[in-house]
């Protein structure tokens, strides 16, 4: 996708909306520097965040001039120039099964000032974000969410788990394969030239990323505010393979009291290459003087306890939803991915917002390859409940646009959402529908997105 992201205009039921309410929403010009800065220290109050010094503005100021920024503000209030919420979007790929990107939107910076809670700002703008994403051309939008009860209601579902991985060091004896390359200490100025190629490969292959902004890989590598005692403690380590190519890299820390073991954290690590991902993984487990490993962020079905003796060394805590997924075109988006099985489904989708609502026929090959059309309802044969396919013959599913959206990069079986009551079954299909839509929906690799955004 690429267009002027402030061409979209504002949505004018958000605008109705909020004005209704004695407030004004209004686009942001990131250029200007005192409204856009005003906006940041609005979207770090909204988090509880301490004030921001000026290193974190000017980053931020640097990450929002690439995105859709949006602000509504209270006339009324002591200090007007400062929103009393704050959301921001961009346009992003999203890796789906199969190794494609499908094209998505992104929201962000979600906040409403604690004295203007629940007076449904936040809905006009969530509402209004899903306008905007369709005229983006988006498939789909994709969060993170600070409270997972927030954003089902406007059709959000989460599709990937993340979870934090603790190895205890004294029982790490690594029986892995050896590798025939190197992993490198280097400067985090140095990396910065190949980080994006990496992280682009990393995400490429892994069902659940989203593309990365510069701005990330910056902040990851300690580079925003270098000095700052967090940036200093930041060690860096990249992977080449035997052909001394750059295949990885992974940032870490080792948190220790003085005369103390240490534990090694990390939060990022890129991997273009299997191999890439078991050294850097291997560095990171197998150091000295420090008592336990810790990964965050980190996917819940990582290969590390069969590269270990003892799997479990290993402990998982914190396992929760991450990437919230949410449908606005089912044709682009089921039509993106690849498929486990070949066959033929129907889809029943209903949506409270409307997007997504209708009936679907996707059609898989041997290949995994999929068409995808939308079924007139005058053209689809009655199956007793309602779902039915063109032929009239096929498989049908019925399911509201949040079970799509936790089913869509695979990370949780259309079975286990039957069980739960939320996913049905044509009549006609007997449970065979849920049986095939497992199959189908089931990718190579567990979806995993390992960023906050
Ligand atoms: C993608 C992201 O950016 S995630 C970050 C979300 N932001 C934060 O966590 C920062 C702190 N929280 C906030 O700023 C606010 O509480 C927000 C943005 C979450 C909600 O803003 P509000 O304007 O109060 O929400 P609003 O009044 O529009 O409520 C909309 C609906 O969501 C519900 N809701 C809002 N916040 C919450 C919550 N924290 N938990 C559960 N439900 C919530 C409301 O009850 C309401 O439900 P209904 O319309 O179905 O009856």
């Amino acid at each position: 996708m690429s267009f002027d992201l402030r061409a979209i205009p504002l949505d004018a039921t958000a605008l109705r909306t909020l004005a209704a309410k004695g407030l004004e929403y209004r686009l942001v010009d990131t250029n200007d520097v005192a409204a856009a800065t005003a906006w940041v220290e609005a979207d770090f109050r909204g988090f509880h965040n301490a004030r921001p010094r000026q290193v974190s503005v000017d980053y931020d100021l640097a990450v929002i001039a690439d995105r859709r920024v949006q602000g509504v503000y209270d006339p009324s209030i002591a200090d007007p120039a400062i929103p009393v919420a704050t959301v921001s979007s961009w346009p992003t790929g999203l890796s789906v099964p199969g190794g494609r990107s499908v094209d998505a939107w992104a929201v962000s910076s979600v906040t409403v000032s604690p004295t203007h809670r629940r007076r449904g700002i936040a809905r006009a703008l969530m509402l209004a974000e899903l306008e905007n994403a369709r005229a983006a051309g988006a498939a789909l939008a994709v969060l993170t969410a600070s409270e997972a009860t927030i954003y089902g209601r406007f059709g959000y579902a989460p599709a990937t788990r993340a979870a934090t991985v603790h190895v205890d060091r004294r029982r790490t004896h690594w029986i892995g394969p050896d590798a025939p390359g190197r992993v490198h200490f280097v400067a985090a100025e140095d990396l910065r030239t190949i980080a994006p190629a990496l992280a682009r490969r990393a995400v490429a292959r892994t069902t659940g990323e989203i593309d990365r902004w510069p701005g990330i890989l910056d902040r990851a590598l300690g580079l925003v505010d270098p000095d700052s005692e967090s940036s200093r403690r930041k060690r860096v380590v990249r992977y080449d393979d035997e052909h001394g190519n750059p295949q990885g890299f992974a940032v870490f820390q080792v948190l220790r009291d003085p005369n103390e073991h240490g534990i090694v954290e990390f939060d990022f690590l890129a991997a273009a290459t299997d191999e890439a991902e078991r050294e850097l993984w291997r560095f990171l487990v197998e150091q000295d003087f420090v008592t336990s490993v810790r990964g965050l962020l980190r996917s819940v079905d990582e290969p590390l306890p069969w590269l270990l003796e003892d799997p479990r060394a290993i402990t998982v805590s914190d396992v929760a939803d991450h990437l919230w997924v949410r449908v606005l075109d089912p044709v682009a988006a089921l039509a993106s991915r690849r498929y486990g099985t070949a066959g033929t489904l129907a889809i029943e989708v209903t949506d409270p917002q409307g997007h997504a609502a209708g009936l679907y026929e996707l059609v898989v090959d041997e290949r995994g390859r999929a068409e995808v059309a939308r079924i007139d309802p005058d053209r689809a044969s009655g199956t007793g409940t309602g779902t039915g396919s063109a032929s009239g013959s096929a498989p049908g599913i019925r399911l509201g646009v949040h079970e799509l959206g936790a089913i869509y990069l695979g990370g949780v079986r259309p079975s286990v959402l039957a069980r739960a009551g939320r996913v049905a079954s044509s009549a006609a299909s007997a449970g065979r529908a849920i049986e095939l839509a497992d199959r189908m929906f089931l990718g190579q690799r567990t979806p995993h997105l390992s960023i906050w955004f």
